[in-house]
């Protein structure tokens, strides 16, 4: 573990740099994520958020740096598979939940492991398991649907019910892309009450643009810009940042 860390890391990314074609998407970016709690990631359009998110959740491998997962783990050895079994969640911007299933269903094949459709049939759910989805549908607000298609849920139903098919598989870290996107203002204020629930058990990531719903959040904020983090603190310290309000104003 490098020294200079004094307090436990859930993730610690340190000097990481992409490029694409000899363009910079990640500069020297370095971070510190503690356990239990709650980030939100704000930017301009190509500040690097998704490539950071890709580098973690390793989709995209860094041209160099460092990422560790709770101290020890080097992130950059493994592929996506791996790292989501180690417990990191990703979510992302469109939802993609099994139309032509339940959200019981939805749960159900989650839970199983993600085999496969036909697999999951014969998947016997024990009590335990059955009452793991029944406490999961509780916590997205989906517990009086349990057998309605997702298919014919909102937009912020399938977004909170592939959010309960992320928690079932029981991650330590949730990483979750622009969830505000597309939600109604009443759906979007029940996400943020949503997150500010599973901060009390899990570590969030919420990459987002909306910032009355990261204002909701009420959380740690983490500007980037042009692949480096620009500032941190409170929304409202990033908010009164000059550097800041130079970035999004010179969009
Ligand atoms: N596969 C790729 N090939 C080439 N350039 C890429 C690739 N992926 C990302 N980039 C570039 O890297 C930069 C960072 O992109 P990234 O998607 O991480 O930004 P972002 O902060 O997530 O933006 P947005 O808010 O628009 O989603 C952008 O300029 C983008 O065009």
């Amino acid at each position: 573990m490098p020294r200079h860390i004094e307090q436990k890391a859930l993730l610690y990314v340190d000097g990481v740099n992409v490029s694409f074609d000899g363009f910079k998407a990640l500069n020297n970016l370095s971070l510190i994520m503690k356990p239990g709690e709650m980030q939100a990631i704000i930017g301009p359009n190509g500040a690097g958020k998704t490539t950071m998110m890709d580098v973690i959740t390793g989709k995209i491998r860094p041209d160099s740096g460092t990422v560790l997962f709770r101290d020890d783990i080097d992130l950059t050895r493994y592929d996506e598979a791996a790292i989501a079994k180690l417990g990191i969640g990703r979510k992302f911007q469109k939802p993609s939940v099994i139309e032509s299933l339940t959200i019981f269903e939805n749960l159900e094949l989650a839970l199983s492991g993600q085999r496969g459709v036909f697999q999951s049939l014969f998947f016997k759910l024990t009590a335990d398991q059955a009452g793991r989805i029944d406490e999961i549908m509780a916590l997205v607000k989906l517990e009086d649907r349990r057998d309605t298609l997702a298919g014919s849920l909102s937009h912020g139903q399938k977004q909170w019910l592939e959010i309960g098919m992320l928690l079932i598989q029981d991650p330590d870290v949730l990483l979750i892309d622009e969830p505000a996107a597309g939600m109604t203002d009443a759906e979007t204020a029940r996400t943020a009450e949503l997150f500010r629930d599973l901060a009390k058990k899990y570590s969030l990531v919420v990459v987002e643009h909306d910032m009355e719903f990261i204002e909701a959040l009420d959380c740690r904020v983490t500007v980037l810009h042009e692949g480096s983090v620009l500032a941190e603190g409170s929304l409202a310290q990033v908010k009164a940042n000059q550097k800041v309000v130079e970035v999004y104003l010179g969009r």
